[in-house]
């Protein structure tokens, strides 16, 4: 493939890049209103996550209208669930629900490891479509979430702020929870290998709910499944994402992703010394593009200097919230641009 602008993939391969790339977790969907116009033709979210033709359009949206430098497929980390046997709803404004979730050994035997080509073929379609129009401008993102998050929306059965259910399980039923967790992660091998195979570019694994676990935890029931997928996975750039796992950040830069994704609570200077050599992104706090356009330019311009320009992509410290105003994002994708440009 020639990309017109392949800044993303050298930068996360260690290259050397004439101007820092930039992308924002959840760029696709939520703040656009050309998004929401597609979307409301529609029933909702999975509607439009399951009609390849509109899942590709509102991928590239981010790309005409905001500038960045890589598409992320429009999709959700709850497709695997669905396809292992647990269907979720989106509920207006208040995010996904699971009406069945696992509690016991039957509960899980009625499980399955997702099979890819019969349950999410229309993300590969869409994927397909987003790489033929997009034509080589821009690389496309795939991702999937964390063994661990999925686990626990899956035992949660939706948000919550302390997921004492899925944690629970973790401490009562260990034996259980490695064995969903294996399946969790062989579901998703599967499905990032998909991905690749039609046509994406990268892969993000997105860990939101790792700041929850004690480090022990993490090291027994995250680190050990999220090690499987970078090892599974040789054909393309990987960042992993794990939120708020300050505490492992060392750990997890041992694996083998080129790139680790980080929060805004993370030092970018101290950060760099604790992953050695690879690629860092992030880490604007999304709470930033709420101020004014010059305070929105000192931000940006101070974690650019702290990243410094090489081994580094520009991103948020978490996804884009709901309310940000679209021009206070494009302000902070044209700061990246040209200040690193200098
Ligand atoms: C935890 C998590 C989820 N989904 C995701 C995560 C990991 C990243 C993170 O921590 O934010 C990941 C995700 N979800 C979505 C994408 C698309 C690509 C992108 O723009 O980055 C990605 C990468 C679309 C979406 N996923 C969802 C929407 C909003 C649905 C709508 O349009 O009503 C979109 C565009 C719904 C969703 N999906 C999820 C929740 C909690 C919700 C409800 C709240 C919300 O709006 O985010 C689960």
């Amino acid at each position: 493939m020639v990309f017109q602008n392949d800044l993303v993939l050298r930068a996360a391969r260690g290259e050397k890049v004439e101007r820092t790339p930039v992308w924002l977790m959840r760029q696709a969907g939520r703040i656009l209103p050309e998004y929401r116009a597609v979307r409301n033709k529609l029933s909702g979210f999975i509607e439009l996550a399951q009609t390849p033709e509109l899942a590709a359009e509102v991928t590239i949206q981010p790309v005409d209208l905001l500038g960045v430098d890589a598409a992320i497929i429009f999709s959700d980390i709850l497709v695997i669930p669905e396809a292992m046997g647990l269907p979720y709803e989106m509920v207006e404004k208040r995010g996904p629900h699971f009406p069945k979730t696992v509690e016991t050994e039957s509960d899980l035997a009625n499980l399955r490891v997702a099979n890819v080509e019969e349950s999410l073929s229309y993300v590969t379609e869409a994927i397909k479509i987003v790489k033929n129009d997009l034509n080589g401008r821009v690389p496309l993102i795939g991702f999937a979430g964390a063994p661990w998050t999925i686990f626990a929306y899956m035992i949660e059965g939706g948000g919550s702020k302390t997921f004492s259910k899925a944690k629970a399980m973790l401490y009562t039923n260990p034996q259980l929870s490695h064995k969903l967790l294996q399946m969790i992660t062989d579901s998703t091998i599967n499905y990032l290998k998909a991905q690749v195979m039609a046509g994406a570019d990268m892969l993000q694994v997105f860990d939101s709910w790792a700041g929850i676990l004690s480090p022990q935890q993490y090291n027994e029931f995250a680190i050990p499944y999220i090690k499987q997928i970078g090892e599974a996975i040789e054909e393309v750039p990987k960042t992993i994402f794990a939120k708020d796992a300050h505490y492992v950040l060392e750990s997890l830069a041992e694996l083998s992703y080129n790139t680790i994704g980080l929060d805004w609570t993370l030092d970018p200077v101290q950060s760099r010394k604790r992953v050695g050599d690879k690629t860092l992104q992030g880490n604007l706090d999304p709470c930033a593009l709420y101020g004014d356009y010059d305070s929105i330019t000192k931000n940006t311009k101070n974690m650019l200097d702290a990243f410094g320009r090489d081994k580094y992509i520009a991103n948020l410290g978490h996804g884009l919230y709901p309310d940000i105003n679209p021009d206070k994002v494009k302000h902070f994708i044209n700061v990246v641009k040209e200040h690193s440009s200098k």
